[in-house]
């Protein structure tokens, strides 16, 4: 039996389909990040599964029952979001104690479970503190571990790290995937970070205009995009019109380049998903020959944007490259991926 099944559901507000018959396996203990671009319906979904907004069509099923008629504090589940919704006249504990006290539970188990989380959101110590002495990252600690304190089955994420600075986030990320492995609770988390959803996830969902594009671990996801949507939305990429002209042989404006995909007919017209850092710029190898537009110091790379046979490509490289330089470029086989060819490309 499945964990958590989205079963078919669709949304529309108006005239706008925001999603449109999402079909999602979630696993128990399972990290799953939803990730889009802003309005593809990612919060809409989550919504739903909250049990704040109604599906036009279709079911959540927990364990094999159906829960979308379940009101939000019947359901398996809370959610984090993205304002904390902390309550400024209560402090640390009295927040993160709330929901315990709802449920009439006596003041000793509630003392206890509260100490327990402040242990695992690393807040011990800040129980008497009220919620304005707080910095964001610890306020949104607060509101996980309020969360988290309701041991839910699963939980629900809606951008939480969104409103931090760049460095407390990518902390913030590792201790709630740390988090996350501690208390063994499916996680369903929103983004429209790629980068957040790569270091993160266990399971990635990327959805566009209330569709699933692709569902993938982060390596499948960057590796094997399915279509130029997703190589587009994750990572930066070249992608270059082709044709297959056998298994393992693709033609890339006349040059034939082996690659490791296979499933593609003869002559069939293809796309072919090529990553700046597997772009080898080098003085006398490679398949193509072309010329360095520009170059930008990025920290621990340079970027390139080259001219190959007319189109630009991005390419990485740890050693700059002269804006005019006669290059070539080599490209692995098992670094081209072939996708299907796609009329908006
Ligand atoms: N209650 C509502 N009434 C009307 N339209 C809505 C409502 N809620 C969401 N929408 C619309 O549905 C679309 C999807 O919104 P949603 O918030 O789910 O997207 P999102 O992917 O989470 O985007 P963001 O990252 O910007 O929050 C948007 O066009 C939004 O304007």
């Amino acid at each position: 039996m499945n964990y958590l099944h989205i079963q078919d559901i669709s949304k529309t507000f108006g005239d706008k389909k925001v999603l449109d018959h999402i079909d999602l396996q979630v696993k128990k203990d399972e990290f799953l990040t939803l990730l889009g671009p802003s309005g593809c319906g990612k919060t809409t979904l989550l919504r739903i599964l909250g049990g704040f907004e109604r599906a036009d069509s279709g079911k959540i099923l927990f364990e094999g029952k159906d829960i979308s008629k379940q009101a939000p504090y019947q359901r398996p589940m809370n959610t984090v979001f993205q304002q904390y919704a902390l309550f400024p006249h209560l402090n640390v504990y009295h927040n993160i104690a709330f929901g315990l006290k709802l449920k009439k539970l006596p003041g000793k188990i509630i003392k206890e479970k509260v100490l327990k989380i402040l242990e695992l959101v690393n807040l011990v110590g800040y129980e008497n503190r009220t919620i304005q002495s707080l910095s964001g990252g610890q306020q949104q600690r607060v509101s996980i571990a309020r969360a988290l304190v309701n041991e839910p089955k699963v939980l629900l994420l809606d951008e939480p790290l969104a409103a931090l600075d760049l460095n407390l986030r990518k902390k913030m990320q590792l201790e709630l995937k740390t988090m996350q492995q501690q208390v063994g609770i499916t996680f369903i988390y929103v983004t429209h970070d790629q980068e957040e959803a790569l270091t993160m996830s266990d399971q990635i969902v990327v959805l566009n205009e209330g569709r699933i594009q692709q569902v993938g671990s982060p390596v499948e996801i960057y590796n094997e995009p399915k279509n130029s949507f997703v190589a587009k939305f994750v990572g930066q990429s070249n992608i270059l019109k082709a044709t297959m002209k056998r298994d393992f042989l693709v033609n890339i404006k006349g040059i034939d380049l082996d690659c490791v995909d296979k499933g593609f007919a003869e002559n069939e017209r293809v796309q072919v998903v090529i990553r700046p850092e597997d772009v080898e710029i080098s003085k006398a190898r490679g398949q193509f020959q072309g010329r360095v537009l520009s170059t930008v110091f990025k920290g621990i790379h340079y970027e390139m944007v080259l001219d190959i046979m007319g189109k630009q490509w991005l390419s990485q490289s740890t050693r700059p490259w002269k804006e005019g330089e006669e290059i070539r470029v080599y490209i692995d086989p098992d670094n081209i991926h072939v996708m299907k060819e796609e009329d908006h490309a």
